[in-house]
């Protein structure tokens, strides 16, 4: 623990972490636990908002308010599927085939939740792959990079290779919008900080 941590980060992702790490607000680490279920009628931005939310309250309950908390989601979208985490290498095969030659949305939420309330910051980028052959699929599998990454694929590792466009933010694709959090975080710790910060 750090004691001139001015917030907690609710994630057990090192990318998150490493990302937050390039803000000027010292944090800690929380980890939380919440259900990763999509309801039969929520929209995707709905969707990646609402966890979002939850894994920033999840920390504030945890946490007993003491500090803000910041918890983020990301979920790749695809002619209005949500594709998240692969199960198994045969979905990540089905994940991959869809991407493969296509554009698909990566939509990445955050949540600060603090004495004042819960903002929510969504950020939307569009990522084009080039077409993938299935030996490419089974050999990048076989890498282990896809398991743990949303749309079965890391941008900012092997998965580079795949993308051969991008418009929108590198960092929310990554997991945390560089941009978008530092503004949330300016905006809702500012009036909270004290002045030995
Ligand atoms: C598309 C894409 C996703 N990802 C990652 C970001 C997220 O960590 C992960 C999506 O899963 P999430 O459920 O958003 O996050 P997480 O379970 O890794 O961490 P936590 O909920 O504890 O904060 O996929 C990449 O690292 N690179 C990419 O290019």
């Amino acid at each position: 623990m750090s004691a001139c941590a001015v917030l907690y980060l609710a994630s057990a992702s090192p990318r998150r972490r490493e990302l937050l790490s390039l803000l000027d607000y010292p944090f800690d680490v929380l980890a939380v636990d919440v259900e990763e279920q999509r309801q039969p009628d929520e929209l995707p931005a709905e969707y990646v908002q609402r966890l979002a939310r939850d894994k920033s309250q999840a920390g504030w309950l945890a946490c007993g308010g003491q500090k803000p908390v910041l918890g983020a989601d990301t979920i790749v979208v695809f002619e209005q599927e949500v594709l998240e985490k692969p199960r198994d290498f045969a979905d990540a095969q089905r994940i991959l085939q869809l991407l493969s030659g296509n554009t698909h949305t990566v939509m990445t939420a955050v949540a600060l939740s603090s004495e004042l309330d819960c903002e929510v910051v969504l950020v939307s980028s569009q990522v084009t792959f080039r077409k993938l052959t299935p030996e490419e699929i089974r050999r990048y599998w076989q890498s282990g990079e896809p398991a743990d990454k949303a749309g079965a694929y890391g941008i900012q590792g092997i998965g580079g290779k795949f993308v051969s466009h991008l418009s929108g933010s590198y960092s929310a694709v990554v997991g945390l919008p560089l941009l978008e959090t530092d503004l949330l975080l300016q905006k809702v710790l500012s009036p909270l900080m004290t002045s030995d910060y």
